[in-house]
């Protein structure tokens, strides 16, 4: 098998994409996680897979695989990684894109500068949309987590989150409580744990444990849903600049309707594996 991908980033958040429209391409977990792997493998956070639709009302079907080889609902930085692929594959030539993914539906726009915009479509933030174990719908959560009760919101943006606002995200404890809450018996299919510091009603800070993956350098849907979050709970206006470790994010939510996100996405390199 010989099998051609592109090696892209956005803002640090890394995958493998693969052109699945002109290639035959079938997978497996176990090579996916191989694939994955910084020091035996390529190196990526997430694996993208680029496929024809499935119905005539979208231009492409795209899926996603986490490091770990699981697949997955949603990825915003993928999402316009995706866009700049199929544009320099000339796979079409249109600037605004309609994509299926397992999350839903996305459109996706390319700026003349080169920025893509990705409407991220609602956020969902009933209990059972999450999945969380909850009772009934609330901003804010009280969840347990080993001898400690932390305040967390939850969010789906396509696939879980949960947001729990620090004083200072370069003093929060990620490497101890991503895990744990990654795993936490409260989110049945896992989740993404974000870490939000609110420097004003406009400018947050944001560390992201991803699920099947750990920390990253940035994360789309997490972005979205830790504005989602400090909207909610009244700490944010409705444009909000987001960054990240690997830099920074434009997300826009009116407290209602679909989640706007903006940024960029490069290529680094090309490859063929056989
Ligand atoms: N990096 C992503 C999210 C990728 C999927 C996530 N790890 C999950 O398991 O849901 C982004 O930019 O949104």
């Amino acid at each position: 098998m010989r099998l051609k991908f592109t090696k892209m980033h956005g803002l640090g958040n890394d995958f493998m994409v693969i052109d699945g429209v002109t290639q035959n391409v079938e997978l497996s977990a176990t090579e996916i996680e191989q694939w994955s792997d910084r020091h035996f493998g390529i190196g990526f956070d997430q694996l993208l897979l680029v496929e024809p639709p499935t119905r005539p009302d979208r231009d492409f079907r795209y899926r996603i695989f986490n490091a770990d080889g699981s697949e997955v609902e949603n990825c915003g930085n993928g999402a316009r990684c995706f866009a700049r692929f199929v544009t320099d594959q000339r796979l079409t030539e249109q600037t605004s894109i309609r994509v299926e993914t397992a999350g839903g539906d996305l459109e996706l726009h390319i700026q003349d500068d080169g920025q893509v915009t990705v409407d991220m479509g609602r956020p969902r933030l009933a209990p059972a949309k999450i999945p969380f174990n909850a009772p009934d719908r609330l901003d804010l959560y009280d969840l347990q987590v080993n001898q400690q009760t932390l305040q967390i919101s939850a969010v789906n943006m396509g696939n879980p989150h949960c947001v729990i606002r620090v004083e200072d995200v370069l003093r929060a404890d990620v490497e101890q409580l991503g895990p744990q809450i990654e795993s936490h018996l409260a989110f049945p299919q896992r989740v993404n744990v974000g870490f939000l510091e609110v420097v004003n009603r406009s400018q947050v800070r944001l560390r992201v444990f991803e699920r099947g993956v750990g920390e990253t350098l940035a994360c789309g849907t997490g972005a979205c849903a830790a504005v989602v979050a400090g909207i909610i709970n009244g700490w944010l206006d409705h444009e909000v600049s987001v960054t990240l470790p690997g830099g920074v994010l434009a997300i826009q939510w009116s407290g209602e309707g679909n989640v706007m996100m903006t940024g960029p996405a490069s290529r680094v390199f090309e490859g063929v594996l056989s």
